[in-house]
């Protein structure tokens, strides 16, 4: 089986100073590995009659489609202002400087489909929580959200509640780093 952890590169100082960066592409480049996170990112909701995922650019489609392929499910993207053509459910959320916006098209969800919310990574819970507040506007039924990682030290699962979490990595945040999330980080190029 493959050692998903050892394929994680932490880039310290990225995308600037005091943001320890957690680099998923080694493992995304590793046939086994990739295969495996898909698996175990899966693995719970095998029986949980996922209709849909749901997941936000960019790197929550990297994970969401073939998710969604492994539970039998459709995939419906969640994507910044300017991005989607038709009819939109907005949301509007705050970082520590300024704020940000996801849409989803209004129709991307039938009432009470079940869905499973998908994203590479968990850290302070804006990114998810802000998709959560969508897929609530849309009446969906969200039976969880599964993560490859989970920077625990942010907190982010709390705001997450009353919904399901499963991550396959957590990072405690004990390794004495200090690690800073990058929703964090004032705006600036997209990386
Ligand atoms: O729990 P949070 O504090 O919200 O952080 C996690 C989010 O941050 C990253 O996305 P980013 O906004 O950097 O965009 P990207 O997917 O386009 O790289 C990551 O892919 C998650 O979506
Ligand atoms: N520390 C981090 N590494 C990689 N992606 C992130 N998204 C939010 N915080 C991050």
């Amino acid at each position: 089986m493959a050692n998903l952890r050892s394929l994680i590169r932490d880039i310290p100082d990225y995308p600037k100073p005091g943001i320890l960066y957690r680099d998923i592409t080694p493992l995304l480049a590793d046939a086994d590995a990739l295969h495996e996170a898909v698996d175990q990112m899966a693995a719970p909701f095998l029986d949980a009659g996922v209709d849909v995922v749901a997941a936000a650019e960019a790197r929550g489609f990297i994970f969401g489609t073939p998710l969604a392929m492994r539970l039998g499910a459709g995939f419906v993207p969640i994507r910044k202002p300017g991005k989607l053509p038709f009819d939109l459910h907005s949301f509007a959320y705050q970082l520590e400087y300024g704020t940000d916006e996801l849409q989803i098209h209004v129709d991307g969800i039938q009432p009470g489909q079940r869905v499973l919310v998908v994203d590479d990574l968990l850290a302070t819970g804006g990114t998810v929580e802000a998709c959560l507040r969508l897929l609530e506007k849309c009446d969906a039924d969200v039976v969880g959200c599964s993560f490859l990682l989970h920077l625990e030290a942010f907190g982010g699962e709390a705001r997450l509640e009353p919904y399901h979490v499963h991550s396959v990595l957590k990072y405690s945040g004990d390794d004495g780093e200090a690690e800073l999330s990058i929703q964090n980080r004032e705006p600036g190029p997209s990386i």
